[in-house]
């Protein structure tokens, strides 16, 4: 299968949390209240915040792990439920089955769902396989592959469900500097060749400065959205023009501020 295929297989999808409420059983307050997030088709969102401030809460009520006390999760107007075919998840442990090679972990959710013969599942998960640069790999079990390597076998099994939705939780701060930004680029050439629309969790001002569209800072429970800021870098971004941009530089100094205001709220 070509990747141009896949491109028309992944119907252009949003996502809505409509004022959502939701407070853990036994806490005093709610971690979100009238909680709203839309992203459009194909939009590359990251979201950041303080710890505790809820995007581990967050991720678990899209991904409909949780369900709120109010208010509704929609994907193209239907609720959301744990493993919705259109959800797809990278985590920051790449969680690789150790005793299959790189290739069968990649085609492991294809062959759960058992829509393809076994011929195309081999040809779809090598396909993938390829477009994260690791064809000759194939074989090669995760132990023999590096930090780096395995998460990308992470974004190609997710990637090879057609996920409309990537649901990415921190998913490279175990990584040096260095392959970080190399994953970065390999996200956002991904990304633009798949149009899947991104939910971006982390704590890195930077990173989500140079990935998103749109940065969504969170404020501490039950905050919610305490800031919100389209990015406006043109694309596709350059890991040295991008980061000497004046409005980088400029972003990175609201977000950091943010930030700061929204921690500050903690100590008092
Ligand atoms: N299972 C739970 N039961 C009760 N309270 C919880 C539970 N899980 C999280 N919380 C509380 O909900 C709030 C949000 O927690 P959450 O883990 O979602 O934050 P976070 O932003 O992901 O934090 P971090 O960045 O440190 O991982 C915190 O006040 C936390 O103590």
């Amino acid at each position: 299968m070509h990747p141009d295929l896949l491109v028309q297989s992944l119907s252009r999808s949003s996502f809505t949390a409509d004022s959502i409420t939701f407070a853990y059983d036994g806490r005093v307050g709610p971690v979100f209240q009238n909680f709203s997030l839309h992203t459009q088709p194909e939009e590359f969102v990251a979201i950041l915040g303080p710890s505790g401030c809820g995007k581990s809460t967050l991720l678990n009520l899209l991904s409909g792990f949780l369900t709120p006390q109010k208010g509704t999760i929609e994907i193209n107007g239907s609720a959301v439920y744990p493993e919705h075919p259109a959800l797809g998840y990278v985590f920051q442990s790449p969680n690789l089955f150790p005793w299959l090679s790189v290739l069968e972990n990649v085609r492991f959710g294809l062959r759960m769902a058992a829509k393809l013969s076994n011929g195309q599942q081999y040809q779809t998960a090598k396909t993938f396989l390829d477009l994260v640069g690791l064809a000759d790999h194939a074989n090669a079990f995760p132990h023999r592959l590096s930090g780096g390597q395995r998460q990308r076998v992470a974004l190609a099994r997710s990637l090879v469900m057609n996920p409309a939705l990537l649901l990415m939780d921190e998913p490279f701060s175990a990584l040096d500097a260095i392959t970080r930004a190399t994953l970065n680029d390999e996200v956002l050439r991904l990304w633009s060749t798949l149009g899947q629309s991104v939910l971006f969790i982390t704590h890195d001002i930077d990173e989500a400065i140079y990935l998103a569209d749109r940065i969504i800072v969170l404020g501490l429970a039950p905050e919610g959205i305490r800031a919100e800021v389209k990015v406006g870098l043109p694309r596709p971004r350059h890991q040295v023009e991008t980061r000497d941009a004046p409005r980088f530089h400029a972003l990175r100094r609201q977000l950091s501020q943010e930030i700061a205001n929204a921690q500050s709220k903690t100590q008092f």
